[in-house]
């Protein structure tokens, strides 16, 4: 293969651009010439507000994929738990590379655990599947919305306006943070959100060199945790803010998926989980999906959806 010229195409939150700048790393090392072009997405325009509001789904992925069709980049890098499980007709999930770390952590100001938190602690989070978790461990503390960039969340615990916020540690270890946590909510303790911790990595479907170029970053055991929990995620039609969380991983040679709807405010919580083969992660994920119906998930999800 002729050396492939690529652009890809991101955000330019910090988080993102080192998440292409990794990715550009990794091409380059395979012999690509990488070049990094900045998109600003609607979720970057409406700092305000909560993210729920913003409504449409897919607010800080629509406008980078645009820009792949348009052929103005040629591959866009997602976190995959921003990316919508609906394909975008012509494009393509060309390849998952390997997962950083799938925790939630908490980052308190006093550096206390969860635990330790006073009663009325003020704990910020957007996130529903966050907030119903963090309500069913701890009823007795102050759960609010929070909005920003990495950065200016943690600001906000500086002001004194949270006592503590819950962030994906895949974030903060790639931003090199890793030592404001105070706590990882490790699954099964708090399950994450499907896709949390992973890259996306997104491309034309036509574009067939360059699939199969960056398929060489595909890491198999992450594409096929990731691909069930987003298949469990697409059944339940949660869309990525919904109360559901997906916890996708490879135990003893088998590929075993734990998933979970709650209510918002936490006092229902259904749960299942079950293994099967590595080579059908779809499967897999309808299982655990159908299980989750059958308990009545779809109406906590509606009922999430129209609060
Ligand atoms: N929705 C924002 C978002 N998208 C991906 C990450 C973190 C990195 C990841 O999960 O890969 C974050 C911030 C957060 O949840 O703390």
């Amino acid at each position: 293969m002729s050396t492939p010229h690529i652009r890809i195409g991101t955000r330019s939150s910090q988080l993102a651009l080192w998440q292409a700048r990794w990715v550009a790393a990794e091409l380059e090392r395979l012999g690509a010439q990488v070049e990094i072009i900045e998109i600003t997405t609607q979720g970057d325009r409406q700092q305000s507000g909560p993210i729920v509001e913003l409504g449409l789904q897919g607010v800080f992925t629509k406008e980078i994929q645009a820009a792949v069709l348009r052929s103005e980049v040629d591959l866009a890098v997602h976190s995959l738990k921003d990316l919508p499980t609906e394909t975008v007709w012509g494009l393509t999930l060309a390849a998952v590379p390997e997962r950083e770390n799938c925790c939630d952590a908490i980052v308190s100001a006093s550096g206390e655990k969860l635990a330790a938190l006073a009663s009325g602690a003020i704990v910020g989070t957007g996130s529903l599947r966050r907030q119903a978790q963090l309500r069913a461990m701890r009823p007795d503390i102050n759960v609010r919305g929070i909005r920003g960039n990495v950065d200016t969340r943690l600001s906000k615990l500086t002001t004194g306006e949270y006592d503590a916020i819950i962030l994906a540690s895949a974030g903060l270890n790639r931003l090199g943070l890793a030592e404001k946590v105070s706590e990882e909510l490790a699954p099964p303790r708090m399950l994450p959100a499907p896709g949390q911790g992973t890259l996306g990595i997104e491309c034309r479907l036509a574009d067939e060199l360059l699939l199969k170029f960056v398929a060489q970053i595909q890491h198999p055991d992450t594409r096929a945790s990731t691909d069930a929990e987003r298949s469990m995620l697409a059944l339940l039609h949660a869309g990525c803010s919904a109360p559901v969380g997906a916890w996708g991983r490879i135990e003893n040679g088998k590929l075993r998926l734990d998933g979970l709807v709650a209510s918002l405010d936490g006092t229902q919580i259904l749960r299942a989980a079950a293994s099967g083969s590595l080579d059908d992660p779809l499967q897999l994920g309808r299982t655990v999906a159908e299980e989750l119906l059958a308990q009545g998930a779809q109406q906590l999800i509606d009922a999430a959806r129209n609060s």
